[in-house]
């Protein structure tokens, strides 16, 4: 039988933080070093750190099981929540598997501190176990000063293959497109990972920073040694009120602004890319709409520039008909074919066939949860998994991840390229 939760006390209390635009980068300065825990969008969001209670699954099929869990631990909390907005009062950071048979499970973290931001509203959150909360909240200077150890570099990072090598990943790819001339499936989403090594032990502070600077439309995540910076939003649920942000189809920018434009307006009528993107969509429609009362699905997609790549993009946006928990709903969503491909099943089945790696928590549910089950979630990818340190000296290895969607037209040379231009963040990240 497992332990009924511990009691614990959530207070939330307003807190004076720099306005985001004129330093976009507070919250993330006030994490510590060890297993910071981030949400972070354009300054907005939630950092958190410490542990106040862990929630820990064992696969991405059991979202429900978390949020039951979830929902048990909060019938034990006290809460008491001055400011009242998303985000406040008691929250969880998740990290999901990719795999529902991967041995990297689900863990759901309740940090003891949160300290959030929307817009010109900001606020610190304590969780801590009945009868030892704080006497006063935190306030700025104590939290600064908490924060204080520097933020150290990773210094040369060597790049080395993952579990294959280039030319064995477009064998792979190769035989994805003989298997969707098949009929097997009609799109399958093929990820690789790439090894990293760095000189000096990796403070992931250093990657949430450089992330964030550079990658400010996305979302930049740390959920227990998870880091990236997704441009995919799984799904926000918000007052009842859903949006699915769907990206499929990529192509990578040159760097020079009239180049781009041409790719953009090629993408856009490019019938491969448009292929994927359609099986994306239907995906992300079809698994919401059981859940709403109407749901917006728009015909044709937008294109989303990031500083490496382009992607075409549609936002999906549906009414709630009754409260389910944002757990619950990125569940129903995961995998989308944006990850996994078109049949679900049948996609997933050629992965573990023919990809021949554990993605881990690469490309699965990341993000939060709220008391009112409110949250948002990603998908984890522009990511890394930073090993876990051996003793006190903190890691120096990482696994770099990228997948892209193949279609029947799928040019495997051209695949790679793809995942090489996904895997630029993370690069970018590591370095400096
Ligand atoms: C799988 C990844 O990206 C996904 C695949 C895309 C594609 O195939 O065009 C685009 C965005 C993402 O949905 C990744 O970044 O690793």
């Amino acid at each position: 039988m497992t332990q009924a939760p511990q009691r614990l006390v959530a207070r939330t209390t307003p807190l004076d933080l720099p306005d985001a635009t004129s330093d976009p980068a507070t919250l993330l300065d006030l994490l510590p070093r060890h297993a910071p825990l981030s949400w972070v969008r354009r300054g907005d969001g939630l950092v958190g750190w410490g542990e106040a209670a862990r929630i820990e699954v064992a696969s991405a099929a059991q979202l429900d099981e978390a949020h039951a869990r979830w929902a048990e631990q909060l019938g034990r909390t006290t809460t008491d929540d001055a400011v009242r907005v998303p985000g406040t009062g008691p929250v969880a950071f998740g990290s999901f598997a990719f795999d529902p048979t991967s041995p990297a499970g689900g863990v759901l973290v309740v940090p003891s501190v949160v300290v959030g931001r929307r817009g010109d509203v900001a606020w610190v959150t304590t969780i801590s176990p009945e009868g030892e909360q704080p006497a006063t909240p935190p306030t700025l200077t104590e939290l600064l000063a908490a924060a204080a150890e520097p933020v150290t570099a990773p210094g040369t990072v060597t790049l080395s293959d993952g579990s294959l090598t280039r030319e064995a990943w477009c064998d792979v790819v190769a035989r994805a497109v003989k298997e969707i001339h098949a009929g097997t499936v009609d799109k399958v989403v093929l990820a690789r990972d790439v090894h990293a090594r760095t000189e000096a032990p990796v403070d992931p502070r250093w990657l949430l920073g450089r992330l964030a600077d550079e990658y400010s439309t996305c979302w930049t995540f740390s959920v227990d040694g998870l880091v990236g910076a997704t441009p995919e939003l799984l799904v926000r649920s918000e007052r009842g009120l859903v949006i699915s942000r769907v990206l499929a189809g990529t192509v990578r920018r040159t760097g020079h602004d009239a180049d781009d434009l041409a790719r953009a307006a090629q993408l856009s009528h490019s019938s491969k890319d448009l292929e994927e993107h359609e099986y994306a969509v239907a995906s992300v429609a079809r698994s919401l709409e059981p859940f709403c009362a109407s749901t917006n699905v728009p015909e044709t997609p937008f294109v989303l520039h990031l500083p490496n790549v382009l992607h075409l993009a549609t936002d999906v946006t549906g009414v709630l008909a009754d409260g389910v928990s944002s757990l619950t709903l990125a569940g129903a969503l995961h995998p989308t074919a944006a990850v996994c491909g078109t049949p679900t099943d049948e996609a997933r089945e050629l992965i573990r066939h023919i990809e021949q790696l554990d993605r881990a928590r690469y490309a699965g549910p990341v993000g939060w949860v709220g008391a009112d089950g409110d949250g948002e979630w990603g998908i984890a990818l522009r990511s890394a998994e930073i090993a876990p340190a051996t003793g006190d000296a903190g890691s120096h290895d990482l696994r770099l991840f990228a997948g892209c969607g193949i279609v029947a037209a799928s040019v495997p040379a051209d695949e790679l390229a793809e995942t090489e231009a996904k895997l630029e963040p993370m690069r970018y990240a590591l370095g400096g």
